[in-house]
């Protein structure tokens, strides 16, 4: 039996996770900032399950998970990681498969698209581009482009506003608990990829409208409205 399709007219992308997987860039950011902070370097499924809530907060957990930091180094290891980032950003981040063919689907379909993502828009801007993503979408929403981010709905309201479409009209696609609450927040539906980053939480467990382990399956899923 198939599933009911959601009539749209936009589609919001989550990034790391969904769109690529940017985990060895941002682990060998993290581990290059710690060495420099005089601390021993993570392993990397420790990092994916920090990731998530933007840099500030990856950073916060690689600072004070099992160990202690004061506020002060905590805010100098944002610096210095946004240092290294700046440098690795892109360099072994691939698009996970299915998703040019899933974008260039949906631009066929005359879907408005925008990325919506807690990365902080010095570091999304230029990966974007970087990846050849940037000619797809049509807003951008970064981590630092609100006073909030994703979970809070705020984010997905801003890119439909830039879009020009109204929120019930977009689907949401995310790899977290953070897309799926800001979705419902803002009352649009929203399907979960199986292959990214939760913070170590089963993906199945998040409530939303339908997992997929390839982005294609998302065309299943929608109805131009
Ligand atoms: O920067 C993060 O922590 C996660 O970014 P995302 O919202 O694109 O998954
Ligand atoms: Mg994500």
């Amino acid at each position: 039996m198939s599933l009911a399709r959601f009539p749209v007219r936009a589609v919001l992308f989550d990034l790391d996770g969904t769109l690529l997987d940017t985990i060895h860039d941002l682990a060998d950011a993290a581990n290059l900032m710690l060495a420099e902070m005089g601390r021993a370097a993570r392993p990397l499924e420790q990092i994916h399950s920090f990731v998530g809530k933007g840099i500030p907060n990856l950073v916060r957990r690689c600072m004070t998970e099992d160990a202690a930091a004061g506020e002060d180094e905590i805010e100098q290891a944002v610096v210095v990681f946004r240092r290294h980032y700046a440098l690795v950003n892109g360099r072994s981040t691939r698009i996970y498969p299915g998703v040019v063919e899933t974008l260039e689907a949906m631009r066929a379909m005359d879907l408005r698209l925008a990325c919506v993502t807690n990365k902080a828009e010095a570091f999304t801007l230029p990966l974007l581009e970087r990846m050849g993503l940037t000619p797809y979408f049509g807003a951008v929403v970064s981590g630092d482009t609100l006073p909030v981010k994703k979970p809070d709905p705020a984010v997905l309201h801003h890119a439909c506003e830039l879009l020009g479409v109204p929120s019930p009209l977009a689907l949401m696609i995310g790899d977290s608990a953070n897309d799926a609450l800001a979705a419902r927040g803002a009352g649009m539906p929203v399907l979960l990829v199986t292959y990214g980053y939760s913070e170590g939480m089963p993906v199945d467990t998040i409530e939303c409208d339908g997992l997929l382990s390839v982005a294609t399956g998302a065309l299943d899923r929608i109805a131009a409205a």
